[in-house]
């Protein structure tokens, strides 16, 4: 499977105000430039973390026409995936409506409860139990092959931090974009790019492919080395 990780963050790199309110970074050339990025993908994937924070609906956008176009004919919306180790994407959240497929990979800490619950929202939700990693997560490569077994080929995956943490320490990443929005957030409890616990050696390294002036911003394009 390819996974491709696409953020926007500040210059100082941070994904949102210490308050986790959704931050507008991008500028509507980066929006679009998402948009692309989302219709080239089987999948597009958050953490439950960002699904609380910001209830999004990750799908192109409700015209249709320009879907089709977008999706090169392919049909509909790519499918949605939440990691979610106890299942606590609310019943109601946009990623649950039928404007997708969604997948939701959850654990044994997730109660039978809440995953009847979530798999309740209809025919287009499956919950996958997966295997736990050594920080009691969603293992993500477990998670991956579940989705590949679901015909999930390209996984483009938005964050955030603890995530994209967990990613990097994986393996797992193949390719990043970022774009780097001309503000400035700071704050120490703010998120950032990758969170989790940081590295204190074998840090992943990337190889630098592109940088492109885009809105007022940059965006860097990355290969995982
Ligand atoms: N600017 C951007 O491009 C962008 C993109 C996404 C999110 N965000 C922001 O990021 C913030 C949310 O990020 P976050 O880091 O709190 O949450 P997150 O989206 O990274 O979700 C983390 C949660 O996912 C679950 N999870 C399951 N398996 C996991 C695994 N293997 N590794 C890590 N987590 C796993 C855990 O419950 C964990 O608490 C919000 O403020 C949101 O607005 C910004
Ligand atoms: N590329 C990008 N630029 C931003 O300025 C920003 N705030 C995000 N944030 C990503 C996060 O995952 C959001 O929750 C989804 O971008 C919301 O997606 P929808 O519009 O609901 O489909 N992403």
């Amino acid at each position: 499977m390819d996974v491709v990780v696409n953020a926007a963050m500040s210059v100082d790199g941070k994904l949102s105000t210490r308050r986790r309110e959704q931050l507008k970074i991008s500028g509507e050339a980066d929006f679009d430039r998402v948009d692309r990025l989302r219709a080239a993908a089987d999948a597009v994937m958050v953490g439950v973390g960002t699904v609380l924070a910001d209830d999004p609906h990750l799908t192109l956008d409700d015209d249709d026409r320009r879907v089709h176009r977008l999706r090169n004919g392919r049909p509909g919306n790519p499918a949605r995936v939440v990691a979610d180790s106890r299942a606590r994407t609310p019943a109601d959240a946009r990623i649950l409506d039928d404007a997708a497929e969604t997948h939701l990979l959850v654990t044994d800490a997730a109660t039978e409860s809440r995953r009847e619950a979530l798999a309740g929202a209809g025919e287009h939700v499956h919950v996958h139990p997966v295997d736990t990693d050594d920080s009691g997560h969603v293992d993500l490569t477990a998670g991956l092959a579940a989705l590949e077994s679901a015909g999930i080929d390209r996984l483009m995956v938005e964050g955030g931090g603890e995530l994209l943490s967990s990613l990097f320490r994986a393996g797992l990443v193949d390719e990043l974009s970022v774009y780097v929005g001309s503000l400035v957030v700071g704050g120490r409890d703010a998120p950032t790019l990758v969170d989790g616990d940081g590295f204190v050696e074998g840090f992943p390294r990337l190889d630098l492919r592109d940088v492109e002036r885009l809105d007022d911003g940059v965006v860097l394009w990355y290969d995982a080395v």
